[in-house]
């Protein structure tokens, strides 16, 4: 590979007009913070073992989990030799030394660790916390059965008292309630946290979290009394074994239950919880963790894809003249540009969502619950929305990479691959938008009954009669007065549909039913307040439809995006350089800091497990016999 860098990307560098790297230190919080990250990525880069592993697609099912155990286990070996304590050198180093392969350790860090800190009893965290983190106990959150993810209500899996013995007897007494897909249950763990109906002195209390342990702590074999597997090939995820589970009558001790919010008592007695949903919390962390994810996915898809169409040429723009950049068309600009910007604004949601989270969990944990509901219809709308949006967004990058994009080489496949489930897990997107619908629903009659709303969804009540503002400039406070405007009409729209049908007769819950889908549109539009000018340009209609725009500001807005693509197209590589993903972080042959696309995307070809040899064995058992009957049968029809 030469050293140079394509000239096309020397370019677009020496023009930008800004500083790349003080927005890189705006980033990352700072100069010193931008210097450590480096470091520890270097450290990476230095380290043989690491950089010894070829791409994940080129080894088979059990090759991919395999390799990430190996290299996961390394990484918690190297994590301590370096003697790395705070969580953001930690993820620095485990993003460079794993960077598209998701952990088969991912769920025990992630969800049963926090589960039991957060869930358990300050007793039972002093007995597992420190096991689980110091990796003597594996363990992960396993919820959904074959018949319900979405409905935990509806979950099937038993957990029974039995006073006698002072257990909880855990069954999974029908096919549907068999624990299917969680994480890392099929070969990894050796403990779960188990979400069972509980049932005490003859009576169901709904769901609660257990700790269960699924295999020998000494030989890894399964417990007697459970059925474990794994559940086969999926879209992504390929390095993480997500498992099946059945339990038969399988016995574990009372004080397994969780039970820092309700308890079940030697007698049987049962204590509720302050609130029943507090059970639900690690599911609400997750959600607002993948809000960040999702912003990492959507930024590395674009950096990889702005780089590319900066360096790759394809036909004339001027008749005659040389073959143009991509990223000089308009309608490249307009795929690409505001992605760029959704990356940034998915950023700082991101890290909006996670203070407001730090400050109401805080509040739950010391018992004051009343920002519950606020947090809950935040987290789900924001985890929808961003996924929707950033996985819609990963496909316009793949797809503006033309043929490339396709290949694995791009580096895009994986991204997309991989962040596509997280608008599955952790609550289907549509589900958790109804949430957040359900939300603002309630908000609305409550200002109608002229209660106060939380600052956040205290535009619902602005009087919709109001009409634009807006002038050449677009300012920002007409720009966010649009979005607030189309956002309060069609929540209100929606509600009003609700309440027609209600009128009607039908009872609440199909009153409600027959109205999600503008419910849909309206939460989409309340989480949409995050966008500008080109949000509005493609959801038109949703601001005109009662004429709150008028026909000249329309025109304003189409031509203000225009010259918006134009102002970003000197300052795009520079934007996108600005996240500072080094190369081995990105994975790409495209998206390379050099420009050098050809020769990587030449050189990764080689790599091919088919280019072994030159003629597959596929040639010698079908190929040449197929050719040799024919051949003969040729003969037989030339003879007659
Ligand atoms: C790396 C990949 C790892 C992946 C892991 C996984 O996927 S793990 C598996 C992940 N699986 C999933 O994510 C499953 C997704 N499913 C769910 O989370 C729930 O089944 C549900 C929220 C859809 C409904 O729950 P439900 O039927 O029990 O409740 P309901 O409808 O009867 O509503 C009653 C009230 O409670 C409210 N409320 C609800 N939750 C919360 C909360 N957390 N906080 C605060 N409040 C909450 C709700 O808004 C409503 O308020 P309202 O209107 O009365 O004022
Ligand atoms: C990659 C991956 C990893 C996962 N990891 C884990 C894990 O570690 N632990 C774990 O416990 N689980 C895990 N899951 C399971 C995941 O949490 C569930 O699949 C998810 O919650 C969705 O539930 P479901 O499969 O029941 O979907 P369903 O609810 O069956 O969805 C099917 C369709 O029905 C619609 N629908 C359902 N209910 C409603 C409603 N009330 N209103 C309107 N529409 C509705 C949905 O919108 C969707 O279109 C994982 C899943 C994936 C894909």
């Amino acid at each position: 590979m030469s050293n140079e860098v394509n000239t096309d990307l020397l370019k677009e560098r020496s023009t930008a007009t800004f500083d790349a790297e003080r927005l890189t230190e705006f980033i990352y919080k700072g100069p010193e913070k931008v210097k450590r990250k480096r470091q520890i990525q270097n450290i990476v880069l230095q380290d043989k073992f690491l950089q010894s592993f070829k791409p994940t697609e080129f080894y088979d099912r059990d090759g991919q989990y395999n390799n990430a155990v190996r290299r996961q286990i390394y990484i918690m070996d190297r994590l301590e030799e370096l003697g790395f304590r705070s969580e953001t050198d930690r993820l620095n180093f485990r993003e460079a030394a794993a960077p598209v392969e998701l952990s088969p350790f991912g769920l025990h860090s992630g969800m049963f660790v926090p589960t039991l800190e957060r869930q358990g009893t300050p007793e039972q965290s002093r007995k597992w916390v420190p096991l689980g983190k110091s990796f003597k106990m594996i363990g992960t959150y396993a919820q959904t059965e074959l018949g319900h993810g979405t409905f935990i209500r509806g979950l099937e899996t038993t957990a029974t008292f039995d006073p006698e013995t002072q257990e909880f007897i855990l069954d999974s007494p029908t096919l549907s309630s068999i624990k299917y897909w969680p994480g890392n249950v099929a070969k990894t763990v050796n403990h779960c946290l188990v979400m069972a109906q509980l049932y005490t002195q003859g009576k169901c209390h709904g769901t609660h979290l257990f700790l269960v342990q699924v295999r020998s702590m000494e030989d890894h074999t399964i417990m007697p009394g459970l059925e474990i597997g794994d559940i086969g090939p999926k879209l992504g995820f390929d390095g993480v074994d997500n498992g099946f589970m059945k339990f038969n009558k399988y016995r574990i001790p009372r004080m397994n239950m969780l039970m820092r919010y309700a308890k079940v008592l030697e007698n049987g007695d049962y204590i509720k919880p302050k609130n029943a949903k507090l059970t639900y919390g690690a599911m609400v962390m997750v959600r607002v963790w993948i809000v960040m994810d999702a912003f990492k996915a959507l930024s590395r898809a674009t950096v990889i894809a702005v780089r590319y169409s900066a360096v790759r040429r394809q036909s004339e723009l001027r008749p005659g003249g040389e073959e143009a950049q991509v990223i000089d068309y308009q309608t490249q600009q307009y795929k690409l540009f505001p992605l760029l910007a959704t990356s940034y604004a998915f950023l700082l949601a991101a890290e909006g969502m996670s203070q407001i989270y730090a400050k109401i969990s805080s509040d739950i944990e010391r018992g004051n619950l009343e920002d519950m509901p606020q947090l809950h219809a935040l987290a789900c709308g924001l985890k929808a929305f961003c996924t929707w949006v950033g996985c819609e967004g990963i496909e316009v990058c793949r797809m503006s990479c033309g043929g490339h994009g396709y290949s694995h080489a791009s580096g895009i496949p994986k991204i997309y691959a991989n962040i596509v489930g997280a608008c599955t897990y952790e609550g289907e997107n549509t589900v958790m938008m109804l949430q957040t619908a359900r939300y603002l629903s309630k908000s609305y009659f409550r200002g109608q009954r002229g209660e106060s709303l939380p600052e956040l969804i205290q535009y619902l009540t602005i009087d919709l009669n109001v009409k634009s503002t807006l002038g050449e400039d677009c300012s920002f406070e007409s720009l966010v007065a649009a979005y607030s405007h189309r956002a309060a009409r069609m929540v209100a729209t929606a509600c009003k549909l609700q309440n027609a049908n209600k009128q009607k007769g039908m009872p609440s819950h199909d009153a409600w039913n027959k109205s999600t889908v503008p419910f849909i549109a309206a939460t989409k539009a309340h989480c949409h307040l995050l966008y500008a000018v080109y949000g509005i340009v493609e959801n038109m209609g949703e601001f005109m439809q009662d004429g709150y725009f008028n026909q000249d500001q329309i025109s304003i807005l189409n031509r203000k995006v225009l010259a918006l693509l134009e102002d970003i197209r000197p300052n795009a590589v520079a934007l996108v350089d600005a996240f500072d993903y080094p190369d081995h972080l990105l994975q790409s042959c495209l998206g390379r800091y050099d420009g050098q696309v050809y020769e990587a995307l030449y050189e990764n070809s080689k790599s091919s497990p088919l280019n072994n040899t030159d003629i597959h064995s596929s040639y010698y058992n079908y190929i040449r016999p197929m050719m040799q009957k024919r051949s003969k049968s040729k003969d037989i029809s030339a003879k007659l």
